[in-house]
């Protein structure tokens, strides 16, 4: 579904600032739906979003992250989410 051309720009294509305010303006309020909706959607989800941001903000403020070049590029499954196939998804994490 978040691979759908007709709602996304370059579905296939990693960006970001895709989900930045101002483009995000036009986008129906349902064609981001990690979290489901209706009246069973995840009670979860604004936890979710706060741990997420928190970890990632801790671990950018001390680690540099980059793509690992030795290893295959990942290849995307789907796993009722997508994941990464085998051998998957690897960076190179070093102290700042
Ligand atoms: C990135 C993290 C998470 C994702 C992507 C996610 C996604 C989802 C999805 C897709 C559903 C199904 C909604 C439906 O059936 O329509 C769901 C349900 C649920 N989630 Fe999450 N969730 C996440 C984290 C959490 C967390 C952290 C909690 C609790 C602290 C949580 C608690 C629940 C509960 C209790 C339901 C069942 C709600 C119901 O059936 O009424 N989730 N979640």
């Amino acid at each position: 579904m978040h691979h759908n051309p007709n709602i996304w720009d370059r579905p296939e294509e990693y960006d970001p600032y895709r989900f930045s305010p101002e483009n995000s303006t036009d986008r129906h309020p349902y064609a981001f739906l990690p979290f489901s909706a209706g009246p069973r959607n995840c009670i979860g989800q604004h936890f979710a979003m706060n741990e997420l941001k928190t970890a990632v903000a801790l671990i950018l403020q001390r680690f540099c992250l980059t793509p690992d070049d030795t290893l295959p590029e990942p290849v995307p499954v789907h796993k009722i989410v997508l994941r990464a196939d085998s051998p998957g998804l690897f960076l190179k994490i070093n102290p700042l």
